[in-house]
């Protein structure tokens, strides 16, 4: 437990402290007081009204020089502002806390995510005109939310992810436009701007796991040891964190052990006193949209007469797409095959094992370089501890009902998918009013591929470890995008902040107890001021 009050060394230390001060005061009034005879008088006359004149006045300073160190949080709050251009959307968050308390963990919240109109930045490169009319209301939200006197010192940060990734490999030129134009556009706003750049995917895979670290108070664990609402995080082993976009994936995660295979993957950080050595890796064109599009291509060979039946969509789903929207990019370009149209029609056959076969196709385990590999030669420590998995992880798997505790294995999700995708759409489709249709027609996909995904990071006999987060602890979203402005910030340290040397409650208890003693010493030095100078007299 934190210790409030005073312990009794405290109280000893206290009152011994009172009575050294007390024997001072007096010796001084006897040894000097009788000296000068004026003095005297002025004192017989005036000396009870200038001691208790001291006497409040040291109070005040007390309570003053108490106050100041003491002062509520609640006056002193920062911000910051970081935009999550991701590759089929742009998020902006605004987070706030407390200037005081900035070291101590969990204390920074959002208090806004504000989700930009329109599909992701990477597609702006032919229409650039159009970039202030897209980030303008969230803007204004920023404008409307941050107080006026804090936009200048508040810093905005925007970090682009896989789709402007893809989009720098397509054209590196067309890429930096966006930035630049960008850049210029959010530093024409009152706020400090700090820069507009394509983060990498370790960056992406690192700051995501720094995030739900930080939230779960799992990072500043031993400072609080000994808080028992905080027991249950005392030497618990990180969480590793899943992260699932449109255009990309990542895992990150601390390995129990480290081997030359994963050492090159490895990112290295000190948090509060603590080192860490994570894995991660980001696997680009494994996001959920930027999957089913490889898929697609790769299955519209079988296309009949400009049709072919797709089992990862419902019975009686049919959706047209052109072959150059699905062929031209960088993704999917490998599966181009030559077809005599232009235009395919995906008929859905509701099929989870064959929609799960097709899926397989998607991951490459022929080549392995390590002793273990994840898919597409790449090396996999073992998985341990728990993981928190969120963006479209959270999304389907929220939709499909499976985040809770109950759901323990793979079975049960595998019989949960079976009877979801084999529904037709029809009865899907007037069950789930209001969702938007990309989203319902995809969940059979995205579902499937969630498996087969989780499968080849080895998670079969492990889905019990998997927690899917959203907000965590009602104070933030699970992303990059905090622990991004955490580490630009410098809000978590390398080194645990020295403890204070007293809690709030045992600080102003001493202020009381030494402001009772300084009372009492004044009242005692007066009684006996009075009583030797009639004594002299
Ligand atoms: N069902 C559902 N899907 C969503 C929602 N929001 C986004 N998605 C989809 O989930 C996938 C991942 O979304 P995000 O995590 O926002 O992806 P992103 O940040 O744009 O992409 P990356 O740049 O790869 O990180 C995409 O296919 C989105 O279309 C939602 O509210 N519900
Ligand atoms: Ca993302």
């Amino acid at each position: 437990m934190r210790k409030d009050c005073l312990s009794g060394n405290q109280k000893r230390s206290a009152l011994g402290a009172g009575r050294i001060l007390f024997a001072s005061l007096a010796s001084l009034s006897f040894s000097s007081g009788y000296q000068d005879s004026r003095l005297k008088k002025f004192f017989s006359r005036n000396g009870t009204v200038i001691l208790g004149f001291i006497f409040i006045l040291s109070l005040i300073v007390l309570f003053a020089v108490g106050l100041s160190q003491n002062r509520k949080t609640s006056e002193n709050f920062k911000y910051g502002i970081v935009f999550d251009a991701g590759s089929s959307h742009t998020t902006m968050y605004i987070y706030k806390w407390s200037a005081e308390k900035v070291n101590d963990t969990g204390l920074v919240y959002e208090i806004e995510a504000c989700k930009v109109k329109g599909p992701g930045i990477s597609t702006y490169a032919t229409k650039l005109q159009e970039l202030p009319i897209y980030l303008t209301q969230c803007m204004g939200r920023a404008k409307e939310l941050i107080p006026k006197y804090k936009h200048q010192e508040t810093p905005i940060y925007l970090g682009a992810t896989a789709g402007m990734r893809l989009l720098s490999l397509e054209d590196a030129k067309l890429a930096n436009k966006i930035l630049s134009a960008v850049t210029s556009l959010l530093s024409s706003y009152p706020f400090n701007f700090r820069g507009a750049r394509i983060i990498s995917g370790s960056e992406e895979g690192a700051y995501g796991w720094i995030t739900i670290n930080y939230l779960l108070g799992i990072l500043k664990e031993k400072q609080y040891s000994k808080d028992p609402s905080l027991e249950k995080n005392e030497s618990q082993e990180t969480y590793g964190a899943l992260d699932l976009g449109g255009a990309s994936t990542q895992i990150t995660f601390v390995p129990k052990t480290v081997t030359k295979n994963t050492a090159s993957k490895l990112m290295k950080f000190r948090l509060y006193g603590k080192n860490y050595s994570v894995f991660t890796h980001s696997y680009l064109c494994y996001g959920m949209d930027q999957a089913l599009l490889r898929k697609l291509a790769k299955d519209s060979k079988n296309a009949v007469l400009e049709a072919y039946m797709e089992p990862c969509f419902h019975p009686g789903y049919e959706r047209t797409v052109d072959l150059h929207e699905i062929y031209n990019t960088t993704c999917a370009w490998t599966f181009k095959v030559w077809l005599p149209f232009n235009k395919i029609r995906i008929q859905g056959s509701g099929n989870f094992e064959k929609c799960l076969q097709s899926i397989n196709e998607l991951f490459s385990i022929s080549y392995c370089r390590y002793t273990s590999c994840a898919f597409n030669s790449v090396s996999r420590p073992s998985v341990h501890g728990k993981f928190g998995a969120f963006s479209a992880y959270y999304y389907v798997m929220e939709f499909l009902n499976l985040t809770s505790d109950k759901v323990s294995s793979r079975d049960m999700v595998n019989e949960k998918m079976r009877t979801f995708c084999s529904t037709p759409w029809e009865v899907v489709n007037t069950t789930f009013i209001g969702v938007k249709e990309k989203y319902l027609s995809e969940y059979c996909f995205a579902g499937s591929y969630i498996l087969k995904l989780l499968e080849y990071y080895n998670f079969t006999d492990y889905w019990n470890h998997i927690e899917f987060m959203d907000k965590i602890n009602n104070n933030a979203e699970a992303g990059w995008t905090l622990g991004y402005m955490l580490n630009l910030t410098n809000i978590i340290p390398a080194e645990l902040p020295p403890p204070k040397p007293f809690s709030r409650p045992t600080y102003i208890s001493l202020m009381v107890v030494f402001s009772l003693v300084l009372a009492a010493v004044f009242i005692l030095g007066s009684v006996l001021f009075h009583k030797s100078w009639y004594f002299w007299n």
